[in-house]
């Protein structure tokens, strides 16, 4: 039973005065350098301080809503982000006035992992401390090897892809490499996260018929010193054209829309790599462009309000759904380290 979705996002400036006091959201706590701000803050002045983001999660939400009510499902879907305004406090409280009792969340990440995951389940329970009589909230699963969303990317690739030798390159945020270490349950070993990033690049590679391929990753923060996954995407465009590699196709697998990070680091910064050194670049869509990202969308809804076998490629575990921000299991996806202070 559920009687709305809400529909949890990252958040992002929508103009050039928004964008340090969402950065100093983001990183509050993080031990992200003073340095690194400044850098980033130049990303999203360049774009006017607007990113793209929001806007791909309103239209994305209102295609959700037209394909529930084909599917005659009636749930209205709210809208609240971590890091901006729609704030997910406020907009449960909203949900609250408006006498919504439980609502299904969908999380607009794909995988595990702390930031991808966890963290959400951290908003979730962050809103519910922050509002008196607030509606139970039970987050999706995790759907980085759901049907749809391989399809989508998969006819993404095929669209760009040119005539001719190319090489598939897929990546994803990187994280910390503490925090991949302790990603999902402990069960399962570990880097929960950086597995899940290279099975949904297999089923894509297979299904695009791309033999060789490889994982990167891009957006890396956080202090020097501290490593995160590797190797960034602006260097193995480099490493591939050491290689011989005439072109290349990226396909940002771990990402659902073209915000910030899509449209700077890939758009702006490896494609500016490719040309300088003459290689052809061609950059993958995202699924949130595709309609059939709303039908995932509807089917995660449908596969939990009517208890269906989950829909998937993968022998992975399903996880990621809780409620109230329960963890998925005990110390599962612990938050990575922060370097000390002082
Ligand atoms: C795994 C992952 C995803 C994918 C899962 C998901 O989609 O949720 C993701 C998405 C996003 N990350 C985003 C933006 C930022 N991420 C930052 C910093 C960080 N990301 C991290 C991880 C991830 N991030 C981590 C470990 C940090 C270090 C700080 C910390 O330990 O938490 C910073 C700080 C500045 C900097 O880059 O240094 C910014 C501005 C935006 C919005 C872009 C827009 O505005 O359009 C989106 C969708
Ligand atoms: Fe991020």
């Amino acid at each position: 039973m559920a009687d709305a979705l809400l529909w949890l996002s990252f958040g992002g400036p929508e103009g050039p005065a928004d964008v340090r006091p969402f950065l100093e959201n983001v990183t509050r706590g993080r031990g992200v350098p003073a340095a690194r701000l400044d850098e980033v803050e130049k990303h999203y002045q360049h774009f006017g301080g607007v990113s793209p983001i929001n806007e791909l999660n309103r239209s994305a939400i209102a295609a959700v809503e037209s394909a529930l009510a084909a599917a005659g499902l009636d749930l209205p879907i709210y809208f609240g982000n971590r890091n901006w305004h729609p704030m997910v406090e406020d907009t449960v409280a909203t949900m609250r006035d408006d006498g919504i009792r439980r609502a299904l969340v969908f999380p607009t990440s794909a995988y595990g992992g702390y930031s991808a995951c966890r963290q959400y389940h951290e908003d979730i329970s962050r809103a519910r401390d922050a509002v008196e009589g607030a509606p139970d909230l039970v987050k999706l699963r995790q759907f980085f090897d759901h049907p749809l969303f391989v399809a989508a990317f998969a006819d993404a690739v095929r669209a760009v892809a040119p005539v001719g030798d190319y090489r598939l390159v897929f990546t994803a945020h990187s994280v910390p490499d503490s925090a991949d270490l302790a990603a999902g349950p402990v069960s399962f070993g570990g880097r929960l996260y950086s597995r899940q990033v290279a099975e949904a690049s297999r089923l894509v590679a297979e299904s695009v018929g791309a033999a060789e391929y490889d994982v990167v990753w891009q957006s890396r923060s956080g202090p020097p010193q501290v490593p995160w996954l590797e190797p960034d995407i602006v260097d193995h465009v480099e490493a591939l054209h050491g290689a011989g590699v005439r072109s290349v196709v990226v396909c940002p697998i771990g990402f659902v829309s073209d915000h910030l990070e899509v449209v700077w680091d890939l758009d702006t910064e490896a494609r500016e790599k490719a040309e300088e050194l003459g290689m052809g670049f061609a950059r993958a869509a995202t699924p949130n462009g595709d309609a059939r990202f709303a039908e995932l969308v509807v089917e995660l809804v449908r596969e939990h309000l009517q208890g269906e076998t989950a829909e998937k490629l993968s022998d992975f575990p399903v996880l990621g759904c809780a409620a109230n921000g329960a963890l998925c299991a005990v110390a599962c996806c612990e938050p990575p380290k922060r370097p000390s202070r002082g």
